[in-house]
């Protein structure tokens, strides 16, 4: 899996950021309550897992920061801009 670099995956995408010092794209999702905030990283728990790739995610009460790369490409592939994609989706 080859790297695209976080430009050309920001891109591709709403509301992603680049990380500072680092290939990898972040988005803070803000939700309702803890409730819809667990939901959300319950649906996207069982895609991760379906498509072998993972988050790393931070979560307080309502809100979920989200960083994404490809720990294998050591950098942002198209896999994450996949998984990014999918989060805007079901958020
Ligand atoms: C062994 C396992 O398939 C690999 O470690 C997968 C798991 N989930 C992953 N998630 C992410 N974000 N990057 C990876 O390189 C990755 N690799």
């Amino acid at each position: 899996m080859e790297r695209i670099g976080t430009q050309a995956a920001l891109a591709r995408l709403n509301g992603w950021s680049a990380v500072e010092g680092r290939d990898a794209i972040r988005k803070v999702f803000e939700f309702e309550d803890f409730n819809a905030a667990w939901g959300f990283m319950s649906r996207v728990a069982v895609k991760a897992d379906k498509v072998d790739h993972h988050p790393e995610w931070f979560n307080v009460y309502n809100k979920v920061d989200v960083t994404l790369a490809t720990h294998d490409a050591d950098g942002v592939t198209q896999k994450d801009v996949d998984l990014a994609s999918f989060m805007d989706a079901i958020a």
